[in-house]
């Protein structure tokens, strides 16, 4: 599949809102990928987002299944140097990918504005940046996921700090078809390996990121050349050139073992942060951001006191205004003018410290007595159904002791109850449910599942903000969501300090007799305890109209999937699962600490090399003459019959020099647009040619 590009029309039709939250700012540009908008997240505090849409207008269903699938799991990544992918959907024929906002733009804009002003990157931040994307490509290589194109203009900047874009694109566009065919004109960081279709796997990354650094310190590729036949051919035979000779020698050898020809014989990204060099450099970067942190967090409590000091002030400025309001009552109401005897703030007039308040401070006076008036109707109110709702409840409790008690000491006797069970029909089975067991305690009614779910709106609420380590968060609505949906055995536990751990429990016996009828009882299932603090354990409720079982069915079946995706809560780190409402990302500069913190204590980091498994094995004869056959068909499957026939014949000339001088390569761009109509899709014949040659040469 490969993906063509966005309609013009939908390129310009801009103030869009797409899947009812993303308002469409601005177009950012077009890559190979689709085209890319700026998009303000409205169910998200309108947080500036980018928005890729691609067209897969000739998708099958079941691919379009594997790229949501794919789409998912990315969505569970965090690592400060990803940039994060939070949301995928299709929208009409386009597959839609939401991720996070970079606004320091490409490190390719970065490279061309250094080259502009003649200035060149110094080794320091050379060092750094190297550093910020081998943690981010070590991170997505323990988790299995490869990047396939990582280049300059797939590397981000936001906040300073180096983000890594696309991470898995590939996987969700390809699908299991060859990657080759995405691949529309920059070899540039492209391994000899992935050149020669020996395989792609997480060594070629390093290779990338080898490429990437030289960029930094030359701002030019390392491998360059009259056309992309020259290019290919530098990068499979040619050794890397050496950086300049104001970049130290240590920095040379990193950058040179990065580029060793041999994918086997190049470090893994955990290799090349084990260096010697780059665990110095790391050390040294660790300690810049601790002191950084410490600067800044100093600065907060200085900005802090001050603020406070302001408050101090106008509180007691208030204070003031109070008594005085309250010393002169109503009598504000008829005056435009009060003076008061004291010797509060305002202006004072005459002796004896009689003073005259100003037009706003009177108004402040009339808005503190409204402000109390409403607070006095509100306490006033809250009283009366205080009293109300503990009426009921006793009366509900009496009513259920009276059920429960045996018929000789006046109760209903205890058949009753199961008699009066609720009946609620199982959505799924269509029959109804009659529980078996009762649950101890009084029966739940809605306004004490209501009540649950304020108290631990409101304990969770208090919790957040009494939190002092970013990390797992659960927006309390989420929480009070989880906990009612009350399934299977399941802890949601938030391991910092001042910690809120909670569980749910399965209380009925799942004896196989009873698992056919066995409902979801949310309430009735809870129980929650709150560790630290007071405990608040419930146990009560089934759902008590059909309406209201409906609902919670449906709960169920979303929390199946979540169950599903919590297989795969060991990728995430610094937050749980989730889209990112659910989930609150570490803060990027203390991630990055810990990332290095963890990288220098690692004695013994993975050597498994990633291999993708569309790549072939080794590159024998026989393999590659097949190779060659799947080229050959991928490019016809891209162009055509006809197109590529005449393409191919129209580059195995122009890249032969045949005819005169060789072209450039807009020349030959140019020329093809006279058989094609998106010349960079004849990439893969330029590979084709490139392997056709490679054959002829060795046999
Ligand atoms: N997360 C982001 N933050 C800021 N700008 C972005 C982000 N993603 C893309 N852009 C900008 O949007 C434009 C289009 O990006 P896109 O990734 O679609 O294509 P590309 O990087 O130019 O090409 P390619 O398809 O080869 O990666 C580029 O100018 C890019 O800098």
């Amino acid at each position: 599949m490969a993906p063509s590009r966005p309609t013009k029309d939908r390129e310009t039709k801009e103030a869009r809102v797409l899947a009812n939250r993303y308002e469409v700012v601005k177009k950012l540009g077009s890559g190979n990928f689709g085209t890319a908008f700026l998009c303000k997240d409205r169910k998200c505090n309108n947080e500036f987002k980018v928005l890729k849409e691609i067209s897969v207008g000739d998708l099958q269903p079941d691919e379009t299944v594997d790229a949501m699938h794919e789409a998912r799991l990315l969505s569970k990544l965090n690592h400060p140097g990803i940039v994060k992918f939070h949301d995928s959907f299709i929208d009409g024929e386009f597959f839609c990918i939401v991720t996070e906002y970079c606004e320091g733009g490409d490190l390719d804009h970065k490279i061309t504005e250094f080259k502009k002003s003649g200035k060149s990157i110094d080794e320091k931040n050379v060092l750094s940046w190297i550093i910020q994307l081998l943690l981010a490509v070590q991170y997505m290589h323990s988790r299995r996921v490869l990047h396939r194109d990582l280049k300059t203009r797939n590397i981000f900047i936001r906040n300073n700090r180096m983000k890594i874009g696309d991470f898995g694109i590939s996987r969700i566009l390809m699908g299991t078809t060859d990657m080759a065919s995405t691949f529309t004109g920059t070899p540039y960081y492209m391994s000899p390996e992935v050149l020669k279709h020996e395989g792609y796997n997480s060594k070629s990354d390093v290779w990338s990121i080898g490429c990437i650094m030289y960029e930094l310190c030359t701002l030019e590729h390392a491998f360059m050349g009259q056309g992309l036949m020259a290019v290919m051919y530098k990068i499979v035979e040619k050794d890397a050139p050496d950086l300049p000779s104001k970049y130290s020698k240590n920095l040379n050898e990193v950058f040179k073992t990065m580029l060793i020809k041999e994918p086997e014989k190049r470090p893994s990204a955990t290799e090349v942060l084990k260096l010697p060099y780059i665990t110095q450099s790391m050390a040294k970067m660790k300690d810049t951001i601790a002191e950084g942190k410490h600067s800044i967090d100093q600065e907060e409590a200085n900005r802090e006191a001050s603020e406070l000091a302001v408050l101090l002030r106008e509180k007691s400025h208030l204070d003031d205004l109070r008594s005085t309001y309250e010393s002169v009552g109503d009598s504000l109401e008829d005056s435009h003018t009060l003076t008061v005897a004291g010797n509060q703030g305002g202006h004072e007039e005459g002796g004896g410290g009689a003073k005259k308040l100003t037009a706003r401070e009177r108004l402040r006076i009339k808005k503190m007595q409204e402000a109390d008036r409403r607070a006095q109707d509100l306490k006033q109110a809250a009283k009366v159904q205080l009293v109300e709702n503990t009426e009921r409840r006793e009366k509900l409790k009496m009513s259920l002791e009276k059920k429960t008690m045996p018929a000789w000491k006046g109760g209903y006797g205890e058949g009753t109850i199961l008699k009066e069970a609720i009946t609620v029909r199982d959505p799924r089975k269509d029959k109804p449910y009659r529980p078996k067991e009762y649950p101890e305690g009084y029966l739940s009614s809605d306004e004490e599942d209501e009540e649950l779910k304020t108290v631990l709106h409101q304990t969770v609420v208090r919790r957040n903000s009494e939190r002092s380590t970013p990390g797992t968060l659960h927006t309390p609505d989420r929480l009070t969501q989880s906990l009612t949906r009350g399934t299977t055995p399941r802890t949601l536990t938030d391991h910092t300090p001042n910690t809120l751990s909670i569980t749910v429990r399965q209380q009925h016996h799942h004896s196989s007799a009873e698992a056919d009828e066995r409902p979801i009882t949310p309430m009735r299932d809870l129980m929650v305890y709150d560790r630290e603090h007071s405990s608040l354990d419930f146990k009560d409720g089934v759902p008590e109209t059909p309406d209201l079982a409906n609902t919670f069915y449906e709960q169920y079946n979303d929390f199946e999937n979540d169950e599903e995706d919590s297989d795969n809560a060991d990728v995430v780190v610094g937050g749980r699962l989730g889209d990112e409402e659910n989930t609150l990302v570490k803060d990027d500069q203390e991630a990055l600490m810990d990332y290095l913190a963890m990288a220098l204590e690692k004695s013994s980091g993975e050597s498994t090399i990633v291999s993708d498994d569309t790549v072939l094995g080794p590159f024998g004869p026989r393999a590659r003459e097949t190779k060659i056959k799947n080229i050959r068909g991928e490019c016809i499957k891209i162009l055509g019959e006809t197109e590529f026939q005449k393409a191919y014949k129209y580059l195995r000339e122009a890249r032969s020099g045949k005819n005169g001088k060789e072209k450039s390569e807009k020349e030959i761009m140019d020329g093809l647009r006279k058989f094609v109509k998106n010349p960079s899709d004849c990439f893969m014949v330029d590979q084709l040619l490139f392997l056709e040659d490679q054959a002829k040469l060795s046999s």
